[in-house]
This record gives C-alpha cells, structure tokens and sequence, in this order.
C-alpha cells in the first residue's frame, strides 16, 4: 500500500479500562480507516466506576514522544484530549503549529464519574494558549460554563457560548455537545460565519463512558481524510449515536461506548 493513508495522532491519557481516552481514540481511528498514533500524557488507573489513581509523565517524555512521530511521519490531524498541566500544556502548544495539520481539542476536565482530570491553574493556560490553536474546541456543557464564565441551560445559550469561544478566545470553531442536556441530544457548533445544529433522540442508556473522546476522535479521523469540517462533525455524530447504541453493558458504573457499532448497524 503506498503512503496515501490518513495518519491521525492523539495527544491524550491512557483509561486502562479502554472507553476513553487513548484507547478510545486509537479504537476510533481504526474503525474509521485511518492510521493511528498516539502521545500519552497520563496513566489512569481507571474502570467504569472512577478514576482509582493518575501518574503524569514528565513533558520531557511528551515531547520525545511528539520528536519521533513528527521527525518521521506525517501528521493529518491531531486531537488533545486529557492534559493534566502546564508543563504538559507548553509542550503541546509548541508541537502544534508544526503539524499544519487540523486541530481537535477535546478540553477534558472531568470525568463523567466526577473525578477531575486537570489541575485547576492548568485550565487558565488551556483556555489562553491552546484553544487559540484549535480547528475546533468540543467542551460538553459544563466545560463550556467554565471556559465561558457564562451559564449554560438552553440551546440558546450553548449558541452565545459557542461564538464566545470563536471571537472571546479565538477557537477555529466550537462545538458544544449536548450530552447532558435534559432531552434530545443536541450539539452546536459555530465556525465563525454559521451556527449548526446536530441532534439526534437521546438514547436511554447509563453506558456513556468515554463518548466525548470517542466523538472528538472520529472529529479527528474524517478531517485526517480531508474532510470539510461540518461534514465530519455530521458523520461523526452518526458514528457516536451508534456507538452510544449499542454501547456495553460492562462494569458497575457507566459502561464504554461500541466503537465498532457502525458495522452492526449496517448490518441489520
Ligand atoms: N444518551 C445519549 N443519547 C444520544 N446521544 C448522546 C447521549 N449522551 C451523549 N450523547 C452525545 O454524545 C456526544 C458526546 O457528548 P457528551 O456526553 O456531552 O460529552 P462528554 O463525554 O465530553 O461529556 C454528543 O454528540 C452528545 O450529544
Ligand atoms: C484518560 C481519560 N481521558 C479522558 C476522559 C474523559 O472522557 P470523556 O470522553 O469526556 O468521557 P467520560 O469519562 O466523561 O465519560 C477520561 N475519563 N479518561
């Protein structure tokens, strides 16, 4: 095969449970037909039920890890998801711009188990030094509040707070999803000329383990294809309504997501 195929990198931690963080997104990448590589910022002893322990590793080691991918391979996109600190943060900041590649920003707070997975001086940094960076930003509601200042409860107000992150911050674009809205699941999304809504049925379903990783990293592998962004924010959302469909019932707490359950649905 020649070197034609997309090649997608996440800059992430390790869930050692596998529904989130880089095993998600390496998960996704595959299903989704490009070539996965990964960064890893931090090891979470983790399962469905919490975070149990976090070790960083030293940006030193980060930025060995972004030297052999970038001295050798060509990067098509590139997502963050959990960066934990500063230290990590100032290497990634001046990684980026050498990709010239889209970037995906997953800006990872909390886990859905209510565990934190930033340090509180570190979100200043994020907000100020990297979402400047990003093609795109995918804060879920309560990481939008927080970087906005703003509340957050209604479709509207996910609108004003998505064109905040555009001209407040100077995101690319952002995407606001509505996973932890009441009722349908609606994501915003504004790229600086235009708001876009997409919306699916909210699925009944506890299993929701690792859904913002999984959409930021389908985000990451349709545009890694060249992909316009609207129309890879629209398949992705296919692809993470299916994997919330279909997700697993494994564990005592909020189960992982399906990543490969666009096949089972093509199939049926
Ligand atoms: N129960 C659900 N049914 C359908 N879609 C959902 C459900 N929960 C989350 N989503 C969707 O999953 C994606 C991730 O959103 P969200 O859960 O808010 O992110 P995060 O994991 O960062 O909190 C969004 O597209 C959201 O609309
Ligand atoms: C290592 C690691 N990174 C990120 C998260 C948060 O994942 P997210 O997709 O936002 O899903 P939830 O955990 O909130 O369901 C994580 N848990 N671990």
């Amino acid at each position: 095969m020649s070197n034609v195929i997309p090649c997608a990198l996440t800059i992430a931690g390790s869930d050692s449970s596998g529904g989130a963080g880089i095993q998600a997104d390496l998960k996704t990448f595959q299903e989704l037909k490009c070539y996965g590589m990964s960064v890893l910022t931090s090891v979470t002893a983790q399962n469905t039920t919490g975070v149990q322990g976090v070790h960083h590793l030293p940006g030193g080691m980060i930025k060995q890890q972004i030297d052999s991918i970038y001295t050798d391979i060509r990067v098509d996109a590139v997502k963050t998801g959990m960066i934990a600190n500063i230290e990590m943060m100032e290497v990634i900041a001046e990684a980026i711009p050498g990709f010239q590649a889209p970037y995906v920003m997953d800006p990872v707070m909390v886990a859905t188990s209510g565990d934190p997975l930033i340090e509180p001086e570190a979100r200043d940094y994020l907000c100020q030094q990297l979402i400047p960076m990003t093609t795109v930003v995918t804060p879920n509601i309560a990481e939008a509040a927080f970087i906005t200042k703003e509340k957050i409860e209604t479709v509207a107000d996910m609108k004003e707070a998505a064109k905040h992150m555009v001209h407040g911050f100077g995101a690319g674009a952002a995407l606001i999803k509505g996973g932890h809205l009441q009722e349908a699941a609606i994501d915003v999304m504004y790229d600086g000329n235009k708001v876009y809504t997409f919306e699916t049925d909210r699925i009944p379903t506890k299993n929701t383990h690792g859904t913002g990783c999984t959409y930021s990293a389908a985000i990451t592998a349709y545009l890694s294809q060249g992909l316009p962004l609207v129309s890879a924010v629209e398949r992705s959302k296919h692809y993470i309504t299916a994997a919330i469909r279909h997700a697993f019932d494994i564990g005592e707490g909020n189960g992982p997501t399906n990543h490969w359950a666009i096949r089972e649905e093509v199939r049926q």
